[in-house]
């Protein structure tokens, strides 16, 4: 079996427990997504809980899509208590780069433990990166195409798993770079398909220790159930209902076939 079909047959026999702490816009889509898989979500931002429920989760999604004071607070208690407990942790940084408060936010919540793997896209790993370079005291210039340079440069300074996602996908862990090129535009026509993204990372690194192979499951996971998915739907709507039956039926067979994985 390949890596990507190992891991997904782990998480359909272990169902771990995922615990996310997620944005109002995506609760729904990414249990799903993750019930699909085989994995058991639980949603639970309460101050009042979230150590408990990190205790006794087998991973931690951090998603700040939609922040409030309350929520970042859990999100710190959250984040310290999953490297206490050795519970791995996936941060997606949901529009790092559109307000000073998110950008704290990210700082804070970075500095008050390190991701185990950081989920986003180019403009937020871009965004991320500079984070990295003012935080040294060195103030950074990137533009577009250099989201690769600035996701290695967030990387080692990290020493974690960086993924850019996008029509190519990069899994990133200091020097070595792995790209998946599945997928499908329509992706980026349904809200909620990259907090989707990283909460099916954040199932596959509850069963697997090293983060950039289980980073590679993940995103493959996802390319290929939006290969899937766009091949047997008219547009957006039908898309979602499809991804979904789409994550449900994967299996070693198409994984073997479809995965476009350079490694
Ligand atoms: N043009 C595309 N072609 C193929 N896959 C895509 C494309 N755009 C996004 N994806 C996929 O959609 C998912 C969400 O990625 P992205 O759109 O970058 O995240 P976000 O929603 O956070 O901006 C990822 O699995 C990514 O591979
Ligand atoms: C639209 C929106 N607004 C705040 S969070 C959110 C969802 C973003 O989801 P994704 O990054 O997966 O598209
Ligand atoms: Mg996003």
């Amino acid at each position: 079996m390949n890596n990507t079909a190992t891991i997904l047959d782990l998480i359909r026999t272990k169902s771990p427990l995922v615990h996310n702490i997620t944005n109002y816009v995506v609760m729904n889509n990414t249990a799903n997504g993750l019930l699909a898989i085989g994995a058991s979500p639980v949603m639970a931002h309460a101050i009042e809980e979230v150590e408990d429920i990190v205790s006794i989760s087998s991973s931690l999604v951090i998603n700040m899509g939609t922040l409030s004071k309350k929520w970042v607070e859990s999100m710190i208690m959250a984040v310290k208590k999953a490297k206490t407990s050795g519970t791995p942790f996936i941060f997606d940084p949901v529009g790092v780069g559109a307000s000073k408060y998110r950008m704290e936010t990210a700082q804070i919540l970075i500095k008050s433990a390190t991701p185990d793997v950081i989920r986003g896209n180019a403009s937020e790993i871009m965004a991320l990166a500079q984070l990295a370079s003012i935080s040294k005291g060195v103030d950074s210039s990137m533009d577009g195409q250099d989201a690769v340079a600035g996701g290695i440069e967030l990387s080692k300074k990290l020493n974690n798993t960086v993924i850019i996602s996008g029509a190519i996908d990069y899994i990133i862990t200091g020097d070595k770079i792995s790209t998946i090129e599945n997928g499908s535009p329509l992706m980026s026509k349904i809200t909620g398909m990259g907090c989707t993204a990283t909460a099916i990372v954040g199932a596959c690194i509850a069963v697997e220790n090293d983060m950039h192979t289980a980073a590679i499951a993940g995103m493959g996971i996802m390319g290929i159930a939006g290969d899937m998915a766009a091949s047997a739907s008219k547009g957006p709507g039908s898309f979602q209902v499809n991804f979904i039956d789409a994550l449900y039926l994967l299996n070693e067979t198409t994984i073997k076939a479809k995965l476009k994985l350079n490694d």
